[in-house]
C-alpha cells in the first residue's frame, strides 16, 4: 500500500513539476516578450539610418560644401546622395545658419532622432513612415554644420504586422515629451489594454517605445484543468499498476504454494508427478526439484524398508518387531487383544553342520518367505535371530491364534530344497501366548511364548504349546 501511496505522490509531484516548467503564465512572465523581435528590427532600421547619416557627414564633399558654402558644390553632393540612397531627403545645414534659424523644423541645433508620421496617416494605417536623424559635420575640432537625413521606412508597417506576436496587444508609441506620447501603430486585441500595466520596451536610436500587454491565461483555471487531467491519468495508471500487482501477487503466491506442497509431500514421502505453476520462471526449477524429490523419496523409502527388514529372510527384523510390539501394547488399555507365536526351526544346527552354512541360510530365507505366504496380510512376521521367528496376530484373541498356528503348520511346505539336490524335511516348534493389559512390560507375552516354545522342544519338537496370560 505504501508503494502505491508513494507512486501517487510521485505522479502528483511530477504533474506539478511539469506544470511549472510548461506553465503558460510562467512563460508569459519570464519572456520579456516576442515584442522584442519587433524592437530589434526597428532598432536595426534606426541604426542603418544613423550609419548613412554618419557616412554622409564624414564625406569630404560634405565637409567641402559646408566649409566653402559653394552652392554648386553642395548641390552636386546632394545629387550624389540622392542617387545613392533611395527614399531619402537630405539637408546640409551650415553652422551659422543653425544658430541663426533656431526653431526651423528642418534646421536643427543638435543631434537628435525622431520619427515623422506622414501628414494624412492614421497611426494604425499603413501610412508612409520616415525616420529623420541629424549628424554633426566636423573638421578637426571645428563643427561645420549638420547633415539632416530623412529616410522613408515604408516596410516598417510590414514588419509590425508580420513579426511574431503570439498573443496580447502591442502599441508603438512616439514620445513627444515626458509622459506624453502618440500611438503610432497598434496590433492585437485592444481589450487587453484595460488589464494590468503594459510592459514597455524603449527602442534605441528612436523616440519610440513598444508597450506590450500579454494574453496570459488565468493560471488558476489552467492549473485546475491540468490537475484534473493528471489526476485522472495518475489514478488510472495507479489502478492498472495495482491490478497488475494483485495479479502477480496471486500468481507468485500460488507458485510458492506449489513449492510448499512439494516440501510437505517430500516430508510425507509421496511426491506427485507434477506441480502446477503460473510463471514460466518457476516451471523448470520446480520440475527439477520434483525429479530430485522423487529420487530422494524413492531412495529414502528403500533405505527405510531395508532398515526395517531382515536381510536374509526378508521379513521384519528384531528392531521392527520391538516397535510394532510397543505400538500394540499401548492399545491393550483400549480393550484390544493381540496374540503372538514364537517359532524355532527344529534341528537347524544339523543343517548347518551337514550341508554347510549356505544351506542353513537358504533354510532361513525360504522359511521366512513361506511364513509370509501362508499368513494373513495383517499378521506381522519378524526374525528375532538365528533360526527363531515370531508372528504377531493383531486384534486376534488367543483361541483364534491357536487356529491360525495350526493352519500354518498344516500349510507350510513339508520339504524344502536348500541347495540343488539337498532336500530338507521342515519341522518347527512353536510357543503361543497373548498380550495382556495386566502385563507390567511389553515383552512379558514374549517371555510366556518362549516358555511355551521350550515346552514344545522338550515335548519332542514339531509341535506348538500354549501359555495364556495369568
Ligand atoms: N546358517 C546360519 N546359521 C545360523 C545363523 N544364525 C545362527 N545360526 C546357527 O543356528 C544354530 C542354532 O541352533 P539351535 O536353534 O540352538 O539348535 P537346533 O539345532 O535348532 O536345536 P533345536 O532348536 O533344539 O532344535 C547355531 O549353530 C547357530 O550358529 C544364520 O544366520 N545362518
Amino acid at each position: 500500500m505504501a508503494l502505491f501511496a508513494a507512486l501517487e505522490i510521485t505522479l502528483v509531484l511530477t504533474m506539478l513539476a511539469v506544470y511549472w516548467v510548461s506553465s503558460p503564465a510562467r512563460h508569459a512572465a519570464s519572456a520579456p516578450g516576442e515584442g522584442l523581435v519587433i524592437a530589434q528590427q526597428i532598432e536595426g532600421l534606426a541604426h542603418d539610418v544613423h550609419q548613412t547619416a554618419k557616412l554622409i557627414a564624414r564625406h569630404p564633399q560634405t565637409i567641402a560644401c559646408l566649409k566653402s558654402g559653394a552652392e554648386d558644390l553642395c548641390r552636386n553632393q546632394a545629387a550624389n546622395i540622392y542617387a545613392l540612397n533611395e527614399g531619402v531627403q537630405i539637408f546640409l545645414v551650415p553652422e551659422q545658419r543653425v544658430n541663426s534659424q533656431a526653431g526651423d523644423a528642418s534646421v536643427l541645433p543638435e543631434a537628435y532622432t525622431r520619427f515623422v508620421v506622414g501628414p494624412d496617416a492614421h497611426p494604425t494605417a499603413a501610412a508612409s513612415m520616415s525616420l529623420t536623424v541629424s549628424e554633426p559635420v566636423v573638421e578637426g575640432t571645428t563643427q561645420l554644420g549638420h547633415v539632416i537625413l530623412t529616410q522613408a521606412v515604408p516596410h516598417l508597417q510590414d514588419l509590425f504586422d508580420t513579426l511574431p506576436l503570439p498573443g496580447g496587444y502591442l502599441e508603438l508609441r512616439q514620445y513627444t515629451g515626458p509622459g506624453t506620447y502618440t500611438v503610432v501603430r497598434r496590433r492585437g486585441d485592444e481589450s487587453l489594454k484595460t488589464g494590468s500595466a503594459a510592459q514597455e520596451i524603449a527602442l534605441a536610436g528612436t523616440p519610440w517605445k513598444l508597450a506590450l500587454w500579454k494574453d496570459s491565461p488565468r493560471p488558476a483555471i489552467a492549473l485546475l484543468t491540468y490537475f484534473t487531467v493528471w489526476l485522472v491519468l495518475s489514478v488510472l495508471l495507479t489502478a492498472m499498476v495495482w491490478l497488475l500487482y494483485l495479479r502477480l501477487r496471486t500468481w507468485i503466491n500460488e507458485d510458492l504454494n506449489a513449492i510448499v506442497n512439494l516440501v510437505t509431500d517430500i516430508r510425507r514421502q509421496r511426491v506427485r508427478s507434477s506441480y502446477h505453476v503460473n510463471l514460466a520462471e518457476f516451471e523448470k526449477p520446480l520440475a527439477m526439484l520434483v525429479k530430485l524429490a522423487q529420487l530422494t523419496v524413492g531412495k529414502q523409502k528403500e533405505v527405510e524398508s531395508q532398515a526395517s527388514l531382515d536381510h536374509l529372510s526378508q521379513v521384519y527384523n528384531r528392531r521392527s518387531f520391538d516397535v510394532r510390539q510397543g505400538e500394540l501394547f499401548k492399545t491393550l488399555q483400549q480393550g484390544q487383544v493381540h496374540s503372538l507365536l514364537i517359532i524355532d526351526i527344529d534341528n537347524f544346527k544339523y543343517v548347518n553342520d551337514t550341508y554347510g552354512h549356505d544351506a542353513g541360510d537358504q533354510l532361513i530365507a525360504q522359511f521366512g518367505q513361506a511364513l509370509k505366504v501362508h499368513l494373513r496380510a495383517s499378521d506381522f512376521v519378524a526374525r528375532l535371530g538365528g533360526d527363531e521367528f515370531c508372528v504377531i496376530f493383531p486384534n486376534t484373541p488367543l483361541p483364534r491364534a491357536v487356529e491360525l498356528a495350526e493352519r500354518l503348520r498344516a500349510n507350510l511346505p513339508a520339504v524344502l530344497e536348500l541347495t540343488p539336490g539337498v532336500l530338507h524335511r521342515l519341522n518347527w516348534s512353536g510357543g503361543l501366548s497373548e498380550y495382556s493389559p495386566k502385563d507390567s512390560a511389553e515383552n512379558m507375552a514374549l517371555i510366556r511364548a518362549d516358555g511355551a516354545l521350550l515346552e514344545a522342544k522338550r515335548g519332542g519338537r514339531n509341535m506348538t504349546r500354549i501359555k495364556a496370560a495369568a
